[in-house]
């Protein structure tokens, strides 16, 4: 397929994203299966214009003066790829699979390309009912943020030190550009091609072999702060697939004993293998069993219990654009009461003197410090550790520069420090 038939590809993606209110993924799967001509390059490079499309969505649509997908697309390839009203005439031209070369009034949108005068909401590419949340947390630098949230994210892996060091990992990651990343000691960034996407680490050597596990940079610096500690008693409460898990284990050097546990068995499922592969042997996966409190024998016994909640994920739009623009204010309502209730059960299992660190990849206020702040309410037995103390005692004392403004807690974004968006509050236990 030419380029301009992956144009033409996307604005049909998106015409099924805008009128069928389709999630992305469906929208280009059922695109896929109905033009099996297209190889994996072709599917690979329409999925990535969409979701350029969908970061940008609303600041495209200001410049363009239409949301309408053939808008967006041609916005996508003008905006974020740099083409030129003429590049796009000239590649359109002579594919019967291609769009239509762009108008006169698209042409002077193109040229004349300013956001000024645009409301935050639409500099910033969020939800207008999500503007009073983030200017609750950013003010005036909420366009800002927003925008940061809107471009691409990096390929971030964590090395596995049960396994070897960064320049292990480094070199045998060479042929893919890996870098060192800026605030994980253990994170490598590996570069994108031009059009964002990522080269197929899980089929490297040292993927396979368990030196590195794909994990952002941010998740890596929440697991950090946690603080596992060798010989320690460990639970990550909320493990899901067990990014932040294997992340403990590492920390652990495999001596002290570690639990891992989610509400929901499904999740946890992936994580036996990947634990395998990290070489993890401290790990207990405690999955679900009905009605059975399957962390029972530990109540009141861990050193450490991390809380990596479930949230509206508004820090990690960078890598699902879709989310953003689907979210309901319903389901922010939800992942709060869900919040609490998972602190409350996982504060049962802290030790007196032990530590509750509560984890979201949101940026919103009400899921953050509001969340914190309500269960110490209920349990004044549970006081915030200093994030300067906090950082200084994981040997990352310049991670303090990220500690949010009452010095409580940690607030990484992508504007801020590069990463994905975490809300990191470590709560000791009197
Ligand atoms: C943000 S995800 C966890 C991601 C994971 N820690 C990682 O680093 O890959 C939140 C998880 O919390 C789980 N969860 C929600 N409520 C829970 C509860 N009350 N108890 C335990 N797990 C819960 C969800 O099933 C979901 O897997």
């Amino acid at each position: 397929m030419t380029p301009a038939a992956h144009a033409q590809a996307a604005i049909e993606v998106l015409t099924e994203i805008e009128e069928r209110r389709s999630p992305a993924a469906k929208a280009l799967k059922d695109w896929g299966a109905a033009h099996r001509f297209a190889g994996s390059g072709d599917r690979a490079r329409i999925a990535s214009l969409t979701y350029d499309a969908l970061r940008q969505r609303a600041s495209i649509a200001w410049r363009m003066g239409s949301d309408a997908p053939r808008a967006l697309a041609l916005g996508t390839l003008a905006f974020v790829r740099g083409v030129t009203a003429d590049g796009l005439a000239a590649s359109f031209s002579g594919d019967r699979h291609a769009p239509a070369a762009p108008d006169e009034a698209e042409r002077a949108a193109i040229a004349g390309c300013s956001l000024d005068g645009a409301p935050a909401h639409v500099a910033g590419d969020y939800p207008e009912w999500l503007d009073a949340g983030l200017a609750e947390a950013f003010g005036d630098d909420r366009a800002a943020e927003g925008a940061a949230l809107a471009q691409r994210a990096p390929l971030d892996l964590r090395v596995n030190v049960l396994k070897g060091d960064r320049d292990k990992a480094l070199a045998a990651l060479a042929h893919l550009n890996a870098e060192a990343t800026p605030l994980s000691p253990f994170g490598l960034r590996v570069a994108l091609t031009s059009d964002g996407r990522g080269p197929p680490v899980q089929a490297e050597p040292a993927f396979l072999k368990g030196l590195v596990e794909v994990q952002d940079e941010g998740s890596q610096l929440a697991a950090l702060l946690a603080g596992a500690g060798v010989g320690e008693q460990v639970v990550d409460f909320c493990a899901g697939a067990g990014g932040k898990t294997l992340a403990l284990g590492a920390q652990m050097d495999n001596r002290g004993q570690l639990y891992a546990h989610d509400s929901d068995i499904r999740r946890l499922a992936p994580m036996h293998e990947r634990a395998e592969r990290a070489g993890l042997r401290n790990l207990q996966i405690r999955s679900p069993r009905g009605a059975k409190d399957v962390l029972a024998d530990l109540d009141e016994r861990a050193d450490l219990v991390l809380v990596d909640a479930p949230c509206t994920g508004t820090g990690t739009w960078r890598r699902n654009p879709d989310a953003k623009w689907r979210m309901r204010p319903g389901a922010l309502e939800q992942r709060m009461i869900e919040q609490d209730a998972a602190l409350d059960a996982a504060a049962l299992l802290v030790r007196p003197g032990g530590r509750l660190v509560y984890v979201t990849c949101s940026l919103l206020p009400h899921e953050n410090g509001a969340r914190v702040a309500a269960f110490r309410e209920r349990r004044p037995d549970f006081a915030p550790r200093p994030a300067a103390e906090a950082a200084a005692a994981v040997g990352a004392p310049s991670l303090a520069a990220h500690a949010t403004e009452d010095g409580a807690a940690f607030l990484f974004t992508p504007r801020r420090s590069g990463t994905d968006g975490f809300f990191v509050a470590i709560l000791t236990r009197s």
